[in-house]
């Protein structure tokens, strides 16, 4: 099989002019490049025991919850200003291109529960390190911050300082 690298796409100016948008969606319709990268990020996560993955919407949630399934863990969305429907938590983040306001229901998370970030993808930092903060303002332990491609450029890891991070790709 091509290297996972191969199947992400490189599309200059979206969706604004100057970010350079890796998108996955090549990887994703293909079987083989999918069914690897899950394996590998399952490897990445190793043998520690987790009770919650944390998807970011949208792209977080498309392997969070493959991961989620495959570590026997349950699976929670956070999600964009309006979306969720019951109680929520609610922090406002910026992003590579923007500013927003994360939400996750507050009966998602329980007190002393491992929990896992999982994303698409590290730019900033922004968006994971509001995600942390939600989780743990619940009680959580994050016990991985999780991406598939992290652009180092950015120093998204900075504002991770406090995790073990571990990305699938770096650029
Ligand atoms: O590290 P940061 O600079 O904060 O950026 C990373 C975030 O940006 C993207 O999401 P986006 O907000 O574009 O939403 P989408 O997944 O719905 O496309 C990506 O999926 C991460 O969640
Ligand atoms: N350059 C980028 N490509 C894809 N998703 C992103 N999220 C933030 N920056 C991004």
């Amino acid at each position: 099989m091509k290297k996972i690298d191969s199947f992400i796409r490189d599309i200059p100016d979206f969706p604004k002019p100057g970010i350079n948008y890796k998108d996955i969606t090549p990887l994703l319709q293909d079987p083989a490049a999918l069914r690897e990268t899950v394996a590998r990020l399952m490897d990445l996560i190793g043998d520690i025991k987790i009770d919650k993955v944390v998807g970011v919407e949208s792209r977080g949630f498309l392997l969070g919850a493959i991961l989620a399934e495959k570590l026997n863990a349950g699976f929670v969305p956070v999600r964009k200003s309006g979306k969720l429907p019951y109680k929520t938590y609610a922090e406002v983040y910026d992003l590579e291109y923007g500013k927003d306001i994360l939400e996750i229901h507050q009966d998602a998370i329980k007190k002393g529960e491992s929990v896992l970030l999982h994303d698409d993808v590290l730019a900033t930092g922004g968006t994971a390190r509001t995600a942390c903060n939600l989780i743990e303002k619940m009680g959580g332990k994050i016990v991985q911050c999780n991406f598939l491609i992290e652009l180092s450029y950015l120093k998204g890891e900075l504002k991770l300082k406090d995790y073990d991070v571990r990305s699938l790709i770096g650029y």
